[in-house]
Order: structure tokens, then C-alpha cells, then sequence
């Protein structure tokens, strides 16, 4: 059977009869059609997010209800109509696709997919795990590098489920398997295309106040990027890191990836490679913002960016997170009593 990509799907069609343990990919979630309605929803679901806007709702509800949704929800809709696959959004498609993949690889767990914003719904996949038998839940949330704006909020949701034993993946940033596929997926890029001058390693962005609160988010960019350019061999200046996708006023990690690509193109560097190791599939961030539009910057400055898209559901991805899977398992079962 076939299910629209953003659907809430059939979460007991797909599994090994008895299994009791449910391994959840959890992902940020993703407007339902490329509309300015169905974008407002999602954006409204998410910017409600305390974990994600942390402003007293005396300010922010004004703001968010008559300034933000507003204005940027047809904006966005745009956006997202240009990157838009036929089976809908790439974050869905590709999210879904992934955990099919770590099904293969796990055929003796039952692998689901779920959203902390929208469809199918994280918070509501959980009761319904229960009811189905599920004992066990382990979460993955599908951000390799810890934030309390996401990974924790994934987590808010997984400690307010009840009757399961329940486990979250906190981070996998430099985990060796992790690390390899993506420098195999630059090597490949490289090895198709002919080798850039220069690797730029683009994560999602972040307000430093996070950061500066303790959110050590930026510790584990740098360590994924650092372990990335050592498994490829990079030297020091032919790589760096830098934060896209800005949102609202306050001052955001810096670099930028706009800044760091302008400032490389007065450098000189004509060819620049970019990877989003931040992003476990490829989405909005990714395909609009940065292989078309920084895209476009770029080459209007004369030089040429090629973006590698992100592991999606590739077979190395999907062993990478499988891997994982098992040795949380392991300790899980490991740390039981008796
Ligand atoms: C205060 C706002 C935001 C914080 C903090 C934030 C952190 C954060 N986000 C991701 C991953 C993704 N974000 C995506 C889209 C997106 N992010 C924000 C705002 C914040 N993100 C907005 C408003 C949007 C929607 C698009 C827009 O209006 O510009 C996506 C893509 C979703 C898709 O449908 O394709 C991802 C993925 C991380 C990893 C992160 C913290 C480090
Ligand atoms: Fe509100
Ligand atoms: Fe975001």
C-alpha cells in the first residue's frame, strides 16, 4: 500500500508480528500541502513550541498571530512549492523512505516514523504504540547534533507517555559510522564531479542565547564538522563551518553560511562544495535555501556552489542508524536491573 507522504500511515502494517519494541524516527515535521494554509498550521504548531520560542506568550502570541504567521506563511508556502516532490514534502518523503530503509536493516524491531510538528504526530503516535502491545519505545530524533529546540523537545514529548519503557537517543555527532557516510557521500560528490576548492559544512542555525544558557548545540557542530574533515583529510583551509537559516531579530551562532560563501568568493574560491551535516534528509533549509538560493548568490559572484545533498535514505544512512539502534539496545538491556 501506498501512503500519501504526509499521511498519518498504518504504524502496524509494515512491522514483524510481536515485536514489542518500537524504534520511533522522530523529525521536525513539515507543512502537509505547498499553501499558504497548510504552512500557517505548521508554523503555528511549531513557533508554539516553548522549547523552540522561549518568550514570555504575552509578547510572542501577539506577534506570532498578527505579524509572522501573516506575513511569512505565503512566503514560505513559495518556498516550499519550488522544492516540492510529487509525493509531497522532501522532508516527509525522505524521512519516511529512511525508515523504511532501517526496517530492512532491523527486520526483528518495528521501525515507524513520526513528526513533533504535524503528520503523522509524534505525541500521538505514543498512546497508540501502547494500545497495539508496544512495550518498548526507543526514540530517535533525527538530529544528529543535541539542541534543548529540538532534541529535548522530542524528549518533553516522549516523558509525558505513559505505560511504556521509553528511551531517547540523545545525539550520534560523531558517531564513527555516522562520520563515514557522510565523508563517503563527499568522496563520491568529489569523485563524480572533480573535487571543490573548498568544503563548507552548513548547519542549522541557532539564537546564541541558547547557547550561551548551555545548549551545547555549537560544541557538537564543530566536533561532527572536525571529524568530518579528519575522516576526509582535509587541511585546516580547505574546510569550515558555518549557521543558516536566520529566523527573527536576535543575534544567531555566527557564521553564517551566506557570510562565510561571500566572504570565500573575495577569496577567490571559485568552486565550493557544500554539505548540511545537521540535517539528516534533505528539506526547505536545504534544497531552497542553500542549492538554489545561496546557490544563486554564489554564482552571481562568479563562482559555482555544489551542494551534496544530505544521507536521505541511503543504504549507508540507514546502516549508520542501525548501528546506533543496537548499541542503545545493548545498553538499555544492559542497565535493567536483574
Ligand atoms: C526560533 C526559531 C527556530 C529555531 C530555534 C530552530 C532550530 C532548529 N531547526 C532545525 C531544523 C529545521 N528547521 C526547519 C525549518 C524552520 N526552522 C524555523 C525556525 C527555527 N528553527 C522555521 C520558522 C522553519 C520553517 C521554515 C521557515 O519559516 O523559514 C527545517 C525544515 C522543515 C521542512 O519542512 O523542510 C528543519 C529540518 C534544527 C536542527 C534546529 C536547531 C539546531
Ligand atoms: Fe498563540
Ligand atoms: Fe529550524
Amino acid at each position: 500500500m501506498r501512503m500519501p507522504a504526509n499521511a498519518s500511515y498504518d504504524d502496524s502494517a509494515a512491522a514483524p508480528a510481536g515485536a514489542d519494541t518500537a524504534v520511533v524516527l522522530v523529525n521536525l515535521g513539515t507543512p502537509e500541502a505547498a499553501n499558504t494554509a497548510a504552512v500557517r498550521r505548521y508554523l503555528s504548531e511549531f513557533l508554539h513550541d516553548r522549547r523552540v520560542v522561549d518568550m514570555s506568550r504575552w509578547l510572542w502570541c501577539p506577534l506570532l498571530h498578527f505579524a509572522i504567521l501573516p506575513l511569512r506563511s505565503s512566503k514560505v508556502a513559495h518556498k516550499y512549492a519550488s522544492v516540492w516532490l510529487p509525493e509531497g514534502s522532501p522532508l516527509a518523503v525522505h524521512t519516511r523512505r529512511l525508515a523504511e530503509a532501517l526496517q530492512r536493516e532491523l527486520p526483528q524491531l518495528r521501525v515507524l516514523h513520526a513528526m513533533r510538528y504535524g503528520q503523522p504526530s509524534w505525541k500521538q503516535l505514543l498512546p497508540r504504540l501502547r494500545e497495539q502491545g508496544v512495550k518498548r519505545v526507543l526514540a530517535l530524533p533525527l538530529y544528529p547534533q543535541y539542541s534543548t529546540s529540538t532534541t529535548a523537545s522530542v524528549g518533553d514529548v516522549l516523558d509525558a507517555a505513559q505505560g511504556l519503557d521509553k528511551r531517547l537517543v540523545n545525539d550520534y555527532h560523531t558517531d564513527p559510522e555516522w562520520v563515514a557516510a557522510v565523508a563517503e557521500s563527499v568522496r563520491r560528490h568529489r569523485f563524480a564531479n572533480g573535487a571543490g576548492e573548498h568544503l563548507l559544512m552548513s548547519f542549522h542555525g541557532l539564537p546564541q542565547r541558547f547557547a550561551a544558557a548551555g545548549d551545547p548545540y555549537p560544541q557538537h557542530c564543530e566536533a561532527s564538522a572536525r571529524a568530518i574533515a579528519q575522516a576526509l583529510d582535509l587541511p585546516e583551509q580547505a574546510w569550515s563551518l558555518s549557521y543558516q537559516s536566520r529566523f527573527g531579530r536576535e543575534r544567531w551562532l555566527e557564521p553564517s553560511t551566506a557570510d562565510t560563501l561571500t566572504a570565500l568568493a573575495a577569496r577567490g574560491v571559485r568552486q565550493v562544495d557544500v554539505i548540511a551535516p545537521g540535517f539528516a534528509v534533505d528539506c526547505l533549509e536545504t534544497l531552497e535555501e542553500v542549492a538554489m538560493m545561496l546557490a544563486e548568490d554564489f554564482a552571481a559572484r562568479g563562482g559555482r556552489l555544489r551542494y551534496i545533498p544530505c544521507l536521505n535514505e541511503s543504504p549507508a544512512h540507514a546502516q549508520a542508524l542501525a548501528g546506533i539502534v543496537q548499541r542503545e539496545l545493548a545498553q538499555w538491556r544492559s542497565a535493567e536491573p536483574g
